[in-house]
């Protein structure tokens, strides 16, 4: 029998816990088999408003932090394809490798309220079920259930944790610690990541 696959996309600049807690709340809650966290290449929709981390720095940071939970992992699919991210490419890249799987595309409910934005949403309509899970600061999106989407609703720990926040808080000098894995935190030193003019 195929495996049930969640597709958990991000830019994750960086990743942080409220990705993970997400991650395997969603896997257990669905008894899904694995999530792949799946790191953009080029997010098209940010990339123009402001710099992005370097797809290869974004996926070491996922591979560290995911480390070893069972059932998690990182995917560099949209890194090996190149250019700009579309979430219905990957579904279709992972429905060709495991056709006899079931696919789950988690989002939370900021990136729920924008999916009329995607590009071939009908494609992803298509070949996933939509994973939504709650997120502090953004409202439950509505419509959805009428719209031609298999929708599956996972409640998670309330984390008000954000890439945004986080980086803002490396260039003041504030700890990431313990709101990002530490073997990510220690990546982020090495390399001297989100620092600022430090
Ligand atoms: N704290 C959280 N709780 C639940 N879901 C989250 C949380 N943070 C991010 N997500 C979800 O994870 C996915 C990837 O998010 P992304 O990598 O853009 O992180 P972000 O924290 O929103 O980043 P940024 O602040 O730079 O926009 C999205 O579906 C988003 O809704
Ligand atoms: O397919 C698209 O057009 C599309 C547009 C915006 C966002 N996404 C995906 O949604 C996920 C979260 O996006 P972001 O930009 O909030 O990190 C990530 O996997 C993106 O590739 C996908």
């Amino acid at each position: 029998m195929g495996q049930r696959i969640g597709i958990f996309g991000g830019t994750f600049d960086p990743i942080h816990v409220g990705h993970l807690v997400a991650a395997v709340n969603a896997k257990h809650a669905l008894a899904l088999d694995r999530v792949v966290l799946v790191v953009a290449n080029v997010p098209w929709q940010k990339a123009g408003i402001r710099a992005v981390t370097g797809a290869e720095d974004r996926f070491a940071l996922v591979e560290a932090a995911v480390g070893g939970v069972p059932g998690l992992e990182a995917g560099r699919q949209e890194i090996d394809r190149g250019g700009e991210s579309y979430t219905a490419d990957t579904l279709q890249e992972m429905s060709d490798a495991h056709p006899d799987s079931e696919l789950f595309v988690l989002v939370g409910w900021d990136v729920a309220g924008e999916l009329a934005t995607w590009e071939r949403i009908e494609d992803v309509k298509r070949l996933a079920t939509l994973v939504i899970v709650n997120r502090p600061g953004a409202g439950r999106p509505r419509g959805l259930d009428g719209d031609g989407w298999r929708v599956e609703e996972v409640t998670v720990p309330n984390l008000e944790i954000s890439s945004t926040d986080l980086r803002a808080r490396a260039v003041d000098g504030r700890p990431l610690d313990y709101l990002v894995p530490e073997a990510a935190v220690h990546f982020i030193r090495a390399r001297g990541l989100y620092a600022g003019g430090r």
